[in-house]
């Protein structure tokens, strides 16, 4: 795993990034001083309390917000470049598929759009399919199928144009214990099939360490970057990563983190 991230390539920097939102008149800074690198084929875990702002510096990112000041590069371009050639795929909490089109169709949208040709890409969504596990269910159509599934469409979606970064917003937090499980398995065998660069938005500290190569965590009010912690679990994570002592010790860590943070903040209010 990138344990070393001066040794790689940056594919992501994100540079003294402020976000303020007008709200009822008034303007609340949401983000404050962002800065961070992530690496070429990074799994980095964004982590920090409801209302943090990691959706929103996930959404700076992807080029759906523009930030009040401060910059993002990724591969040396502005996000707007990088969105409009589809360098990036993304996934949210809601898949968002079209409920008129089957899960086969779903995964082809973004490659009709771009106009490439069905022959052209025929066997490569029946490969994606099968990575993700719907080859038997290519012909139904979403509401046919359970949330898990759905996501992992949303998930082959995202990846049908092979960008090399991939970034996802709690893709897992409306799914069940036994599903979010899979799905967190299913999503490092992608990766390391794909060597994809992730950026993954979490409130969950075992999810956040299960996964990560890195774990930012963002404090509250206004959103900071509060720590950063490197993740040595090796490359290959198992049903017994999870019961290991380092991983332990890693979510331990974290929590207590968050512990400080939230005493520190009740000091303030007195
Ligand atoms: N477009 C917007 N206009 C005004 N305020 C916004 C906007 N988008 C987000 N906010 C505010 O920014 C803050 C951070 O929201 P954000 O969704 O980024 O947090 P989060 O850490 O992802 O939370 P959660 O884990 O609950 O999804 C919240 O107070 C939210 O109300």
């Amino acid at each position: 795993m990138n344990s070393d991230l001066s040794q790689q390539k940056v594919e992501i920097s994100v540079d003294g990034v402020c976000m303020v939102f007008g709200k009822k008149g008034k303007q609340v800074t949401v983000l404050q001083d962002i800065s961070f690198d992530v690496a070429q084929n990074e799994f980095v875990s964004l982590l920090g309390p409801s209302g943090c702002g990691k959706s929103t510096l996930l959404r700076l990112m992807a080029d759906l917000l523009q930030p009040s000041s401060g910059q993002i590069i990724i591969q040396k371009e502005h996000p707007r470049e990088v969105r409009l050639r589809r360098k990036f795929g993304i996934v949210f909490q809601n898949p968002t598929l079209f409920e008129w089109r089957t899960v086969r169709e779903n995964v082809e949208l973004p490659l009709e759009v771009m106009g490439r040709s069905r022959a052209e890409y025929r066997s490569m969504v029946d490969q994606l399919l099968e990575t993700v596990g719907l080859t038997k269910f290519k012909d139904y159509y979403p509401w046919q199928l359970s949330g898990g599934m759905q996501q992992r469409v949303a998930i082959a979606r995202a990846l049908s144009l092979d960008p090399p970064i991939l970034f996802m917003d709690e893709p897992f937090s409306a799914l069940d214990e036994f599903t979010k499980e899979k799905l967190q398995f299913e999503l490092l065998e992608i990766k390391r099939k794909t060597n994809k660069t992730i950026v993954f938005v979490t409130h969950s500290i075992p999810e956040a360490v299960f996964l990560s190569n890195r774990i930012i965590v963002l404090s509250a009010n206004p959103g900071r970057v509060h720590s950063v912690h490197h993740v040595d679990l090796g490359e290959d994570r198992t049903l017994q990563t999870r019961e290991s002592k380092r991983f332990h010790t890693l979510t331990a860590s974290i929590r207590n983190c968050f512990y400080e943070e939230s005493v520190a903040l009740d000091d303030q209010i007195g």
